[in-house]
């Protein structure tokens, strides 16, 4: 299997996604850059506007959460970033962009490649019958000032690379099935359904409930009804049930002794079933 798919087809891109046409008001594909998150929280400090696209075909120091990194191996999946300035939604609301995003990537992954797909709370899409990763997702609120709250919401997604280019418990849809997908087409399906749903969410004045976004998450969410340990900094470390998402956003642990707790995103340093 060959890392290198079609470079992307920008021209199509931008006159399929951008205003009037499209949900979108400025989208720019870079050949090469360290991180499409830093350089977007960059442009959102020197006001660029709400619903600006960036997208990198090489990705040299793309970050996950908790300064974890992303490996993208050039040319072989989809590193983008997406701002959005909700005005109107209270920032305390902000926290459902993630679940927001991965719901978006679960529409368009599921119309790729065969495989059974599910998200993991908070910001990990598993493909496959081993469950493994084929794509992460980062939220960042913007720095104070510059054009109003804000966040940049960043997705890494495998497409063709072969595991062995991946980091352990990677996979990617070409490894789940998906032979030649054209990388443009699943851009275009991605950005075009989380435009979509961040809309519908926005004019809901973020509430995930009147959006419809609790019940879509919960029904796509592989860790509700698991027993899982989740590791909190610090090395403090809760058991329990994963038994709902709350209108925060946050996971809802109903412990051995009855107790119910809420673990916020940010928080989680590891997330695992509890046997493991
Ligand atoms: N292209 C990639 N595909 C899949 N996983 C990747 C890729 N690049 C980096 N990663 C992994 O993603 C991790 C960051 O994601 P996250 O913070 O969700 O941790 P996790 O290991 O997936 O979750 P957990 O520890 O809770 O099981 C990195 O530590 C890295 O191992
Ligand atoms: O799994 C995670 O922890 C999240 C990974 C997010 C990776 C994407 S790739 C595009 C954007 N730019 C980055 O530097 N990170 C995100």
């Amino acid at each position: 299997m060959s890392p290198d798919t079609s470079p992307l087809d920008v021209d199509r891109l931008r006159t399929t996604l951008l205003a009037p046409v499209g949900p979108w008001a400025n989208l720019d594909v870079v050949e090469r850059t360290g991180s499409t998150n830093a350089d977007l929280l960059a442009a959102a400090a020197a006001g660029a506007p709400d619903r600006s696209v960036l997208v990198a075909e090489h990705q040299a120091s793309g970050r996950g959460r908790l300064a974890r990194t992303w490996e993208s191996p050039p040319g072989s999946g989809i590193t983008v970033s997406v701002l959005w300035r909700p005005v109107g939604v209270p920032a305390d609301r902000f926290g459902w962009l993630p679940m927001l995003g991965g719901l978006a990537l679960l529409d368009a992954v599921r119309e790729f490649c065969p495989a059974e797909a599910g998200l993991k709370w908070p910001n990990d899409l598993l493909l496959g019958t081993e469950q493994r990763k084929a794509a992460g997702i980062l939220a960042e609120m913007t720095a104070v000032g510059g054009g109003g709250p804000g966040v940049v919401l960043g997705i890494g997604l495998n497409v063709a690379a072969s595991r062995a280019q991946l980091p352990a418990g990677a996979t990617s849809l070409a490894e789940e099935g998906a032979a030649d997908v054209d990388r443009s087409d699943l851009l275009i399906v991605l950005l075009t359904r989380l435009a979509e749903r961040e809309a519908h969410w926005r004019e809901a004045g973020g509430d995930a409930e009147a959006a419809g976004l609790h019940a879509a998450y919960r029904a796509a969410c592989l860790s509700l009804g698991m027993q899982v340990r989740v590791e909190l900094p610090g090395g403090e470390t809760r058991v329990g049930m994963a038994e709902d998402i709350d209108g925060h956003g946050r996971l809802l642990l109903l412990g051995q002794d009855g107790a119910r707790q809420g673990v916020t995103a940010g928080d989680v340093v590891h997330l695992r079933p509890a046997s493991g």
